[in-house]
């Protein structure tokens, strides 16, 4: 594997930062024509676009270039572009991503609860749709909720989303609150199950629950890399890598079809043991949609009913 220098721009990156992985191998699967990878971030560059001054981490530059050239290697069609919590809510990034994408990439952004509705404007038209709101302690200082419900209420008229990251063992704490958000709701990573527990267990069970009772709520099967103990990792081959992951995204997929979405997470912030070949990551997506009408919705008619609902 490369890595991309000690430095970037200004900035130095953290201790034990791994790299993407460079040169990823061509997925044996086939991806469906038209397919989206629905979670992905740009990272700088750090020169260009600084990372924000109360960031968590300091990663790797990893450009909107250097994103659409994965894109093609892999076989997706177009990206959701998330933004990162080392930009904060300087959202610079993101949309210089967006407007260089030629129409292919769309955005979820970060916003405070002072964001004005010209600001909300620009970002629509840049082709943001969304906002994402992080409970992850260790990547975000906790934001109080009524300045969330009031972002909520500005972004809704536009027919935005949110999206929610959270650790599993946060989820009864914050069942109520989203709950109560009445725009479509998009969760990341399957709310991080603890995947050493039982898929049919009390905790993932709280987590189906919620997405039976919220109608609103969809989620991302992503991530398996980040959730996995036991793997085997995307490396080396491997076609049937993160077997550990299977059963619980495998379950989420069948029961709500209509509501998964599926992101390759590149660059992969903050891994720690190992960074995947991203084309084995793609490798990966039959065992959990094992035919190919679920493949269809998953990487097709989900990710384009949320983010192309125009249709083009
Ligand atoms: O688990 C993570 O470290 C992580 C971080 C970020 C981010 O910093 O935005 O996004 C993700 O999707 C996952």
């Amino acid at each position: 594997m490369m890595t991309h220098g000690d430095t970037t721009g200004d900035f130095e990156k953290s201790e034990g930062w791994l790299d993407w992985y460079d040169g990823p191998s061509t997925p044996t699967f086939r991806l469906p024509e038209g397919s989206v990878d629905a979670h992905c971030h740009v990272f700088g560059p750090g020169g260009q676009f600084p990372y924000a001054p109360q960031r968590k981490y300091t990663p790797c530059d990893a450009s909107a270039d250097q994103l659409f050239a994965l894109r093609d290697q892999l076989g997706f069609d177009r990206n959701v572009i998330v933004q990162a919590t080392c930009h904060g809510s300087d959202n610079r990034a993101l949309v210089d991503a967006l407007q260089r994408s030629g129409g292919r990439a769309r955005g979820v952004a970060t916003v405070r609860r002072d964001v004005t509705d010209d600001q909300l404007a620009e970002l629509h038209e840049a082709g943001v749709r969304g906002v994402r709101f992080n409970f992850v302690k260790r990547l975000v200082d906790r934001v109080p909720t009524d300045s969330l419900e009031e972002i909520v209420a500005k972004i809704a008229p536009l027919g935005w989303h949110v999206v929610i990251y959270f650790e599993a063992e946060d989820l009864p704490e914050l069942y109520d609150f989203f709950s109560s958000i009445p725009t479509d709701l998009v969760v990341d990573h399957m709310g991080r199950p603890d995947v050493t527990k039982d898929p049919d267990g009390p905790e993932f069970e709280l987590f189906l629950r919620f997405m039976r009772e919220n109608t609103n709520v969809w989620t991302k099967v992503s991530c398996p890399e980040r959730l996995s103990v036991t793997g085997p990792r995307a490396l080396e081959g491997e076609q049937h890598a993160y077997r550990d992951v299977v059963p619980f995204a495998r379950r989420v997929v069948e029961e709500f079809p209509s509501r998964v979405l599926w992101g390759t997470d590149w660059p992969h912030p903050n891994l720690k043991d190992h960074m995947p070949d991203d084309g084995l990551l793609v490798d990966y997506i039959p065992q959990i949609a094992a035919t190919s009408e679920l493949q269809r919705q998953l990487l097709v008619d989900n990710p384009r009913r949320l983010y192309w609902p125009e249709g083009v």
